[in-house]
């Protein structure tokens, strides 16, 4: 079975590749990564770089005893590996490198989103590769991805990629942890991600790399329902990249969805977090699922958190606990209380203004699985 072709990937490299040691990078598996992205470049396809190995890097200036790092040591050696981490790939390549370092609470701005999109294509352009790592000196809980795995599929929306490579220490996705069941046996091929794929998932033994195979399905779940094929591949093996340039299969390949969702659909179901939760009767459920419907002010029962105009929310039923939509509402949770349960004309009459018709427009409204 042959690979299907691309136009523009986005390639994860993991700390397990970029710091095997896991303090201090090395060059040592980079060769053969750099070589097949120059080979790419040179066919006209064009790529985007996700690489960790900031905090493994960092790991080398700042000695910590213990093995569990404190998060603001973690930050610092961040800081201080970044440039380091950067000057590795740039010796690879001669056309220049530009690193750019992104937080989620950058991706979850619709102008920041816009603004990192231009920037990268600008980039791109220009025959200059980008290298994109979390802003983990910056970060708190509360603004990060938090793995690279997630990052790269969001940055692969981002830029329209048609293919995410994913290269970690290991030939793909195993039906169990290979370092942990040596009888594990190798997935090629994933058409469906569900949970029965996730449940084969694992964490990472490693004390640099973040999430292992679970963030990584979490990752091909993002890219491909947005129409991105997604491979995991063994970045410590160089025949990984020469079958990949023949395109062959090294590992497993996460199939693009053939119906894939909209960008902004897919930013607002993947990238934002909803900040309250707006509760409707029968009447707009149905209107929502069946009629593909907007939300309007005269089927929300009752409103919960405290969020602003242009904040997502969820929707759910008030018979029920399970949301049924998520979606960019143009009303906050104050404005709400006031109209909720109330016909359009009504609000107009009683606060003698004209108010936007759809508390959440069809457009910005995205039904959730299961519905
Ligand atoms: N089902 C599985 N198949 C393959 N690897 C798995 C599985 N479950 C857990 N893993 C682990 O995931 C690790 C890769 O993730 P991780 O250590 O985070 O690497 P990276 O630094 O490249 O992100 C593998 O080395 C393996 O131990
Ligand atoms: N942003 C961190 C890497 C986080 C991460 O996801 O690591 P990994 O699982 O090795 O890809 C760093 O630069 O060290």
């Amino acid at each position: 079975m042959k690979a299907p072709s691309w136009r523009r990937a986005v390639l994860k490299v993991g700390s397990a590749l970029i710091a095997p040691d896991e303090t201090g990078v090395s060059t040592k598996y980079l060769l053969p990564i750099a070589r097949f992205i120059n080979e790419c470049r040179e066919r006209g396809q064009e790529v985007v770089i996700v690489s960790s190995g900031s905090v493994a890097a960092g790991r080398k200036h700042i000695h910590f005893e213990h093995k569990k790092v404190p998060v603001a040591v973690r930050k610092a050696m961040s800081a201080v590996g970044q440039n380091e981490m950067m000057g590795y790939w740039s010796r690879f390549f001669d056309s220049p490198c530009a690193q750019l370092l992104m937080t989620h609470s950058d991706l979850r701005d619709r102008a920041r989103y816009v603004s990192i999109k231009n920037t990268l294509n600008r980039l791109l352009e220009h025959n200059i590769l980008p290298v994109v790592n979390e802003n983990d000196a910056l970060a708190t809980d509360e603004m990060k991805v938090g793995d690279n795995d997630n990052l790269s599929a969001m940055v692969a929306t981002l830029v329209d990629a048609d293919a995410l490579f994913i290269c970690s220490d290991i030939d793909g996705l195993y039906d169990s942890d290979p370092n942990l069941n040596p009888d594990a046996k190798k997935i090629p091929v994933v058409e469906q991600i569900d949970e029965s794929i996730y449940s084969l998932a694992g964490g990472s033994v490693s004390d640099v790399g973040t999430g292992g195979m679970r963030t990584k399905v979490e990752a091909a779940e993002k890219a491909t329902s947005h129409g991105i094929d997604t491979y995991i591949v063994n970045g410590r093996k160089g025949e990984t990249f020469e079958s990949l340039l023949q395109g062959d299969i090294p590992g497993t390949l996460f199939r693009r969805q053939s119906d894939p969702i909209s960008n902004k659909k897919h930013w607002l179901r993947h990238t934002l977090v909803a900040q309250g939760e707006i509760l409707v009767d029968e009447g707009a459920e149905k209107a929502l699922i069946e009629n593909g419907a907007s939300l309007l002010s005269s089927g929300i029962v009752d409103v919960q958190g405290d969020f602003d105009r242009g904040d997502a929310v969820l929707v759910r039923s008030a018979n029920d606990t399970d949301a049924i939509a998520k979606g960019i509402c143009q009303y906050s949770a104050h404005e709400l209380m006031h109209i909720k349960g109330q016909q359009t004309e009504d609000i107009a009459e009683k606060f003698g203004y004209s108010p936007i018709t759809e508390v959440i427009h069809r457009d910005d409204l995205m039904i959730l699985e299961d519905a």
